[in-house]
């Protein structure tokens, strides 16, 4: 028998959307509308570095105004909360975000909360979150919302499919969970503490893996023909990047499987975008 293994390419998926979201932009150039985004980087993590650069390329490829703001790693809460109503109040700007982590003397939460609802490309400030699993979204986290629409691109229907979701962050793991109920998936949320990982996750018809382990997920793990998202960006042994699923292990054992890099980044940065747009042409239908 042959098995074939369908490879979920973000990167593949994110280059067809861009073609549609290109035509947006333009439409709403044509009303004399730019959108616009900026993205605040504090401090120099290299892989916060790149990929902040990767999503200015895409921004501005789509004709989407880009403004980077960065600051010294030493740059005080107040002042950062200065530059965020800034940008609250900035009318050239539809959306921004402040790029994550951030210093241990930063208090994320109140940075978050700093940021209007109406700009939170991102998806984290308290309302949106609220909204968010109430069902009426205003703006969606890009890594959960940029999964869905890979999975929407191959046809995957999640409804009634046992989702299991490994890791339970703010950025990825819950709102990936709440845009999966939306669908009318059965979602198991397992993190650190959970017992018995291997017994839940081998029962998932999806398996979402965000844990930040390199290669940590491998066969036994996972249920014959799941279909495996990994959103990890970890390093190998050898310095090389890849996910926390053990590609090589695993991929025969699945039906589909995102790679690392290629997969889930590539949409998280088209989901992104597509929420700029969005806002961006919310100043047309009021
Ligand atoms: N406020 C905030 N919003 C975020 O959206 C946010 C954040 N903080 N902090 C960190 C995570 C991570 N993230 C990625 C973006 C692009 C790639 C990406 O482009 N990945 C490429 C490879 C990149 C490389 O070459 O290193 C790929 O998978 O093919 C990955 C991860 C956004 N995040």
């Amino acid at each position: 028998m042959v098995i074939s293994v369908k490879l979920l390419e973000g990167k593949k998926v994110a280059q067809a959307l861009d073609e549609t979201m290109a035509k947006r932009v333009e439409s709403l150039k044509e009303k004399g509308i730019t959108p616009g985004l900026a993205v605040v980087l504090v401090g120099d993590n290299s892989a916060s570095a790149v990929y902040v650069r990767n999503k200015q390329r895409r921004a501005e490829k789509l004709g989407i105004n880009f403004q980077l703001i960065r600051f010294e790693e030493s740059v005080t809460e107040q002042e950062l909360l200065a530059k965020i109503d800034e940008l609250n109040n900035d009318s050239a700007i539809d959306g921004f975000l402040v790029q994550l982590p951030l210093p241990d003397h930063i208090d994320e939460d109140k940075v978050n909360e700093a940021i209007s609802p109406n700009k939170d490309v991102d998806g984290f400030t308290p309302i949106s979150v609220g909204n968010l699993w109430i069902g009426t979204p205003m703006t969606k986290p890009a890594t959960a919302s940029g999964i869905l629409m890979m999975l929407d691109h191959y046809n995957v229907d999640l409804d009634g499919k046992n989702v299991v979701i490994i890791g339970r962050s703010n950025i990825v793991g819950k709102p990936t969970a709440a845009l999966m109920l939306e669908r009318n998936a059965t979602v198991t949320i397992t993190h650190s503490h959970t017992k018995n990982l291997k017994e839940i996750t081998s029962k998932a018809d999806v398996l979402v893996v965000a844990i930040g382990r390199a290669k940590f997920i491998t066969q036994d793990y996972v249920k014959d023909q799941a279909i495996v998202i990994d959103v990890g960006m970890d390093r190998d042994e050898n310095g090389k990047l890849c996910g926390d699923v053990d590609f090589d292990d695993v991929k025969d054992k699945t039906s589909m499987i995102t790679p690392v890099p290629g997969g889930v980044g590539p949409m998280t940065i088209t989901a992104l975008v597509d929420q700029v747009i969005e806002l961006a042409e919310g100043r047309i239908n009021g």
